[in-house]
C-alpha cells in the first residue's frame, strides 16, 4: 500500500509474531514498513523508501529519540501508524504528541492506559481533537488477542450498565496456579520452576516481577474501570496482592530475582496447601463492582468445580456483569503468549488501516 506508513517500536515476543502476521496481510492492507527499532538498534531510511525487518540487526542507522521519530512520521508522504510493542513507559508517555501530529496508535503495551489519569486524558483528546485522523487502539493490553475491550465499549457505547468485572485477568497467573495447584490434586512442579517456565513460554512481561507482584493485573482493571466510566487514578490506589517474597523486593535485576526464587517455594506450597484442606484451589483473581467504585487483585480460595477453578493452561476468564447480561457475558481463552497478542495489534492495525485508506 503506497499511502500508509508504518513504525514498529519493539521487536520481542509479541514484536517478531507481529512481524510475520504483517507479512501475510494482503499487500492492500499492509502499510509500508518505514521504521523498526529495538532498545539499542533502529533501521530506517530519510526517504521513506521500505525496509526489511531482516536488516535491523546490522543496522547503522542514527537512533531517533521520540520527538525526533515523530517529526520523521509526521513528514512521512502519507499517514502514518505508530505499532508500539513494548512496555516501555516513555513510548506510552510519547502517545499524545504522536497523536497530536496525525500519527495512529497501535500496541499491546498497558502503560499510557494505566498509568496516570492526566495521561489517559491527554491520549483521548489527542484522538478526538484530530476529527478522525488519528486512532487508538489496544485491544491486547486486556487480555491479549481476546476480545475485551472492543466488547466493554460495545457495552458501554450502546448505552448498557456495566455493574461489575470479574475473572482471571492474567495469562502468567493463570498459567502459574492452573500448573502448580490444578484441580485435580496434582501439581507440575514447584513454584519458581513454574515461573521459569511461564517467562520462557513468552507469557510473562519483560521483567516477570511485573506480573508475580500484581501490577500487570492491576493494570488492566485499570483500564477496563476507566472504559466502564470510573475514574481510577492509577493501579497504586487500590488494594493489590503482591506475591513477590518481601526478601526479594529490593532484588536489582531480574536474573537474581529468578535466581532466589527457590528459597521461597515454600511460601506458595502453603498457600496451596491451606486450599486443599478446604477442598479448594488458589487462584489469583480481578474484580471491579463499577456501584461502589471498588477495585481488587489478589489471591482467593476458589471451589473446586467453578469455571475460574477449571481454567487450563494461560487461559483468561473474564465476565462482564451488567444491565443486559445480569448473568454474565463472559470471554474466555489464551490471554498470553506471542501470536495470540499479536493477533490483537495486528486486529487492531487493519481497523485502522480500514479507516485511513
Ligand atoms: N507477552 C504477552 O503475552 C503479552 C504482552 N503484552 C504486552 O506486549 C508488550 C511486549 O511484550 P513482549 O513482546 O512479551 O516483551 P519482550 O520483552 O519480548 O519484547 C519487548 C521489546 O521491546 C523492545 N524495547 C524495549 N524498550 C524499547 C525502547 N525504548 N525502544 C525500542 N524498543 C524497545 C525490546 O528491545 P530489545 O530486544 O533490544 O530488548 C524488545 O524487543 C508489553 O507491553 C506487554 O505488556 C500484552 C499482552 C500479552
Ligand atoms: N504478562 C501478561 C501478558 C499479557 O498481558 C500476562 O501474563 O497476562
Ligand atoms: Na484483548
Amino acid at each position: 500500500m503506497s499511502n500508509l506508513y508504518l513504525a514498529v517500536i519493539g521487536v520481542g515476543g509479541v514484536g517478531t509474531a507481529f512481524l510475520s502476521q504483517l507479512a501475510s496481510l494482503a499487500p492492500s492492507m499492509r502499510p509500508t514498513l518505514i521504521f523498526i527499532s529495538r532498545s539499542s538498534r533502529q533501521l530506517y531510511t530519510n526517504d521513506y523508501k521500505p525496509i526489511s525487518p531482516s536488516n535491523l540487526q546490522t543496522s547503522s542507522s542514527k537512533l531517533l529519540s521520540l520527538p525526533e521519530l515523530t517529526t520523521y512520521l509526521a513528514a512521512a508522504p502519507g499517514k502514518s501508524i505508530l505499532v508500539d510493542n513494548t512496555s516501555n513507559q516513555d513510548v506510552a508517555a510519547a502517545y499524545p504528541s504522536f497523536l497530536r501530529k496525525g500519527i495512529s496508535v497501535v500496541t499491546p503495551n498497558k502503560k499510557a492506559f494505566s498509568s496516570s489519569l492526566s495521561l489517559w486524558n491527554d491520549i483521548f483528546d489527542a484522538v478526538d481533537k484530530s476529527n478522525g485522523k488519528a486512532m487508538v487502539y489496544h485491544e491486547s493490553s486486556v487480555g491479549a488477542g481476546l476480545p475485551v475491550i472492543s466488547t466493554l465499549k460495545d457495552l458501554v457505547a450502546t448505552g448498557d450498565q456495566v455493574t461489575k468485572i470479574e475473572g482471571v485477568f492474567s495469562g502468567t497467573m493463570s498459567f502459574l496456579f492452573n500448573s502448580f495447584a490444578p484441580v485435580d490434586g496434582s501439581g507440575k512442579g514447584k513454584w519458581s520452576e513454574i515461573v521459569s517456565q511461564a517467562k520462557d513460554a513468552g507469557y510473562t512481561e519483560p521483567d516477570p516481577r511485573d506480573d508475580l507482584n500484581g501490577m500487570d493485573v492491576a493494570r488492566k482493571l485499570t483500564i477496563l474501570a476507566r472504559l466502564a466510566g470510573l475514574k481510577v487514578q492509577g493501579p497504586e490506589n487500590f488494594s493489590v496482592q503482591s506475591l513477590i517474597p518481601k526478601e526479594l523486593e529490593t532484588v536489582g535485576s531480574s536474573e537474581e530475582f529468578m535466581q532466589r526464587l527457590p528459597e521461597f517455594d515454600g511460601d506458595m506450597e502453603a498457600y496451596k496447601d491451606n486450599a486443599a484442606k478446604q477442598g479448594k484451589v488458589v487462584r489469583y483473581v480481578g474484580s471491579i463492582d463499577v456501584a461502589k467504585g471498588e477495585v481488587k487483585v489478589g489471591l482467593q480460595m476458589v471451589d473446586r468445580g467453578t469455571p475460574i477453578a477449571s481454567l487450563m493452561g494461560s487461559d483468561n476468564l473474564i465476565c462482564f456483569y451488567t444491565k443486559r447480561y445480569p448473568c454474565p457475558l463472559v470471554i474466555q481463552g489464551a490471554g498470553a503468549g506471542g501470536e495470540v497478542t499479536a493477533m490483537g495489534v495486528t486486529g487492531d492495525l487493519i481497523k485502522v488501516v480500514e479507516r485511513l485508506r
